[in-house]
This record gives C-alpha cells, sequence and structure tokens, in this order.
C-alpha cells in the first residue's frame, strides 16, 4: 500500500521571520534505492549507513526481501546480507512500489530477466507513467510483458531461460532507462553495451563499479558515453557504504533561505557529484550567495556543506543541456524564479511532463494559482518574478501526489505576501520526510490547513 490510503493532509505556508541555522539533509534517494538493490543482489554483507528513510526506499527494500535478501536495522545503519548475482528467488507476492519511479523501474531491470514471474504495482501517480522505455530493452533481452493497459502498472515480467546480452542507445536522457538496462545485464552472459549520447547520473555506473562489477565507461569527444557490462559475474557486498546527503532534497532548503530575507541557513553533507548540480549552476548565474565549504570525499561522492543567505536574484536563461544535472529541480528552480528581478527562461523540459505528475503544468498551475506571471510551453518555462514577493500568493496548489510540488510551492508561501496552502503534504514522505521539520526548526512557518 502507498503512503496514499489516508486522508489529503493540507498544509500552509506563511512568511514569518528569517531562516537561521545549521542542518543536515536525508541521505540522497537515488544511491538509497541502489544501496538496497545492489547490497540487496551482491554476496555477502553491505553496512549502509546514511540511507533515506523514504517511502520510496523502503518500498525498494521490501522488493529486495521478497527476492530473498536479509535486510535488519542495526542502530543507524541498515545490514544488507544480499543473494548473489544470478541468485534472485522468485518473489510469493507482487512488488508494490508505491509512487516510485526509480524503484519500480530499476526492480523491472535486475529481476526482468530472471526465468521467472514478477508482478508490479503502484499508486496512481506511478499507473500513469509509461514504463515502454525499460520494458522496450527488456523485450529485446528475451522478457515477455503482461499488461492490462499498454506498457503501465499494474504488469507482470516473465524472463527467458538465458537473457540475450544487448546494444542500446538510450533514447531519451534517463538515468532510470540506462540503470535498467544496466541490471539486467547482470544477468545476461556475456557483454551487454549501453549508448548514452547525454550524460545522466552516474551513480549505477559507480556502484556497480564498487561492488566488484565487470564495468568500463568510455566517453567520445561528444560527450556520448559508452558502457560495456560483462554479466554474470559476481557482484562483493561493501563493508561500509555511506550514502551522501540528497542535494535535490537540500535543494528546498537552498531556494527558501534565497527568498526569505535576512536568512543564513548551512546544509552539511550535501552530494556534489556534477550530474547533480545544475541547479547551484543556476543559482549562481542567479546571483545567489552560496558559499560551497568544507568539500571533501565521502564513499567515492563529493560531498560540502553550503552556506546559503538570502540574496537578490535575476533572471536567466537555463540551456536545455543543462536539464538532466537538474532534472528534479524545476519545480523549486520556478519559485526561485518567482523573487528575481526580470525573466527566467527554462528549456529542454520535455521529461518533467513524465513525473511523478505532468510537472510543467502542476508548476504553472501553481504559479498561476498565486499570481505568478508566467509562460508555458510545450517544452519551456518562463517566470517573471517579484523580487519582494509583494503581491503573490494566496493560492491553494493541486499537488497530483506528486512530493516535489508540494515542498517547492510550501517554499514559495515562506517569503510572498499572502500564504500558501498546498492541498496535501502526505507525500512528502516518500522522498524527504524530515522537511516539514527542518523548515520549522530553521524558523520557517508551516500550518495545517484542514478544514
Ligand atoms: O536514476 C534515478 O535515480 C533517477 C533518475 C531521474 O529520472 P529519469 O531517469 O526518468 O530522468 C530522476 O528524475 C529520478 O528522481 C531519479
Ligand atoms: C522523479 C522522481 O522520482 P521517481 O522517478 O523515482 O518517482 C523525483 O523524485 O523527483
Amino acid at each position: 500500500m502507498g503512503v496514499h490510503s489516508g486522508a489529503l493532509k493540507p498544509l500552509r505556508a506563511k512568511a514569518g521571520r528569517a531562516l537561521a541555522g545549521r542542518v543536515r539533509v536525508p541521505g540522497d534517494k537515488s544511491i538509497s534505492h541502489r544501496a538496497f538493490l545492489f547490497g540487496g543482489l551482491a554476496s555477502g554483507r553491505t553496512r549502509v549507513t546514511g540511507l533515506l528513510e523514504g517511502e520510496d526506499v523502503l518500498a525498494t527494500g521490501r522488493a529486495m526481501r521478497a527476492m530473498g535478501a536479509r535486510i535488519e536495522r542495526d542502530g543507524e545503519a541498515f545490514l544488507v546480507d544480499g543473494v548473489g548475482n544470478g541468485c534472485l528467488l522468485e518473489p510469493a507476492g507482487v512488488l508494490d512500489f508505491g509512487n516510485a519511479g526509480t524503484g519500480s523501474r530499476l526492480t523491472m531491470g535486475l529481476a526482468g530477466t530472471y526465468d521467472f514471474t514478477t508482478t508490479y504495482l503502484g499508486d496512481a501517480s506511478l499507473s500513469a507513467r509509461p514504463m515502454g522505455r525499460v520494458l522496450d530493452p527488456l523485450r529485446l533481452m528475451g522478457t515477455q510483458v503482461l499488461a492490462r493497459s499498454r506498457d503501465r502498472l499494474p504488469l507482470s515480467l516473465r524472463g527467458p531461460r538465458v537473457a540475450a546480452p544487448i546494444s542500446y542507445r538510450v533514447p531519451m536522457a534517463s538515468a532510470q532507462v540506462k540503470s535498467a538496462v544496466l541490471l539486467a545485464a547482470l544477468n545476461a552472459p556475456g557483454i551487454t553495451t549501453v549508448i548514452e549520447p547525454v550524460m545522466t547520473r552516474d551513480h549505477t555506473e559507480k556502484m556497480l563499479e564498487g561492488f566488484g562489477a565487470a564495468i568500463e565507461v568510455e566517453q567520445d569527444a561528444h560527450g556520448v558515453r559508452t558502457i560495456r557490462l560483462e554479466g554474470q559475474g559476481e557482484l562483493k557486498g561493501v563493508a561500509d557504504f555511506a550514502v551522501p546527503g540528497d542535494p535535490s532534497s537540500a535543494a528546498f532548503l537552498v531556494v527558501a533561505a534565497l527568498v526569505t530575507p535576512d536568512s543564513d541557513v548551512t546544509i552539511e553533507n550535501v552530494l556534489m557529484n556534477p550530474t547533480r548540480t545544475g541547479l547551484l549552476e543556476t543559482l549562481a548565474e542567479m546571483g545567489a550567495s552560496i558559499e560551497v565549504l568544507n568539500e571533501r570525499s565521502s564513499g567515492g561522492e563529493s560531498v560540502a556543506d553550503l552556506r546559503v543567505r538570502h540574496s537578490a536574484l535575476k533572471g536567466v536563461d537555463v540551456p536545455a543541456d543543462r536539464a538532466p544535472s537538474m532534472i528534479d529541480e524545476y519545480p523549486i528552480l520556478a519559485v526561485a524564479a518567482a523573487f528575481a528581478e526580470g525573466t527566467t527562461r527554462m528549456q529542454g523540459l520535455d521529461e518533467l511532463r513524465v513525473k511523478e505528475s505532468d510537472r510543467l503544468s502542476a508548476v504553472a498551475a501553481g504559479l498561476s494559482a498565486n499570481g505568478v506571471e508566467h509562460r508555458e510551453g510545450e517544452d519551456w518555462l518562463s517566470v517573471t518574478g517579484r523580487p519582494d514577493g509583494r503581491g503573490i500568493g494566496g493560492g491553494t496548489v493541486a499537488t497530483h501526489l506528486d512530493h516535489r510540488i508540494a515542498m517547492s510551492f510550501l517554499v514559495l508561501g515562506l517569503a510572498c505576501e499572502a500564504p500558501v496552502t498546498v492541498d496535501d503534504a502526505t507525500m512528502i514522505s516518500t522522498s524527504f520526510p524530515e522537511f516539514t521539520g527542518l523548515i520549522e526548526r530553521l524558523g520557517g512557518t508551516l500550518e495545517s490547513a484542514e478544514a
């Protein structure tokens, strides 16, 4: 059952004090999913610290347990005892991924080439999202797909006796598709090749290498990456795996501090992998005061503390080729743009239409509800700001089961003239259960808006 089995919980944010203090965001969602997937597949034990205990990640943990992994809590850590590559067990029941695109798509890759049946279920949001993007390469590897409605959940997969290694060019910028093919390749004999024309987050490649897979990555002069993975090799648990803080969660606190007058906030231990820092780059161009402090290496990734102070922002053009490195950050960038002098133009946003909601139209509707000047195109958005937040706010935003829409518009409400209400805040726990507590600890005002 997803988080959305209960009643809606409307929440309201209003302007008040400056935000101040030091906080730590929870673990990165992408890396946490992969820690359960790779730890649960590898032979031996992986001890995971800093894991995000969001609903999405917990669903991946349950799926791995259903396929034979042992996952136990040990104080602050999780101990994951894996089955060994090639040795997943057929799950007895359906695998319910709730709201999680990453969990469901990567697990389809991981288990879809096994000679057994797996059945995938999701909430209303996930059941509306396209799955053909992972089912197409799986079909090429020999997997049969059974779905009531074409390439949507709920669906079942049945793998072949022996999966075929393939060469696959990822047709859209998607780390989930790249990862699903690489995970499927672990169970195929020989070498599978994935060609990635535009680089997306590289956590799967890095972690596969860390867990001992035979993987090679080459990049040509145009940035096209060729990833080769030899299947059916051994994967070994990682004694200590530390998950860095999630930059996509930090983004809400960064923008909250930038737009709330007199704020001064430090966010500790944020992942600085360059495939994830597009928002920071854009905000710097807008004139944001963000100091990157104490940059260090943790578990093969670079992390840093971010000191963010209230700043006068100006509108900028955000190029389409930056989209992969900030794909989940456009809703909160639109909020930063609502406080910037001039117009911010964002391009290359086609993938936003197939997230937890159609994020382009959900953001545009939320801006409309709060009187923020903007224009929406097929794959672009422009937002014209009001630097002091005067004359904006006062609306109620439809979140469409989308955590990032809920958090973004609550941040809007922290700094505009009239309070902003979101129709439901329960989905926030899919990726950032600590969000409301951290905003309040920093001095922000959130209140229940239940009738
Ligand atoms: O691989 C991942 O962990 C993710 C990839 C991205 O999705 P796409 O691959 O659909 O772009 C991103 O939006 C999602 O939040 C996490
Ligand atoms: C798109 C997202 O996640 P997923 O695809 O895993 O549901 C997100 O967290 O913004």
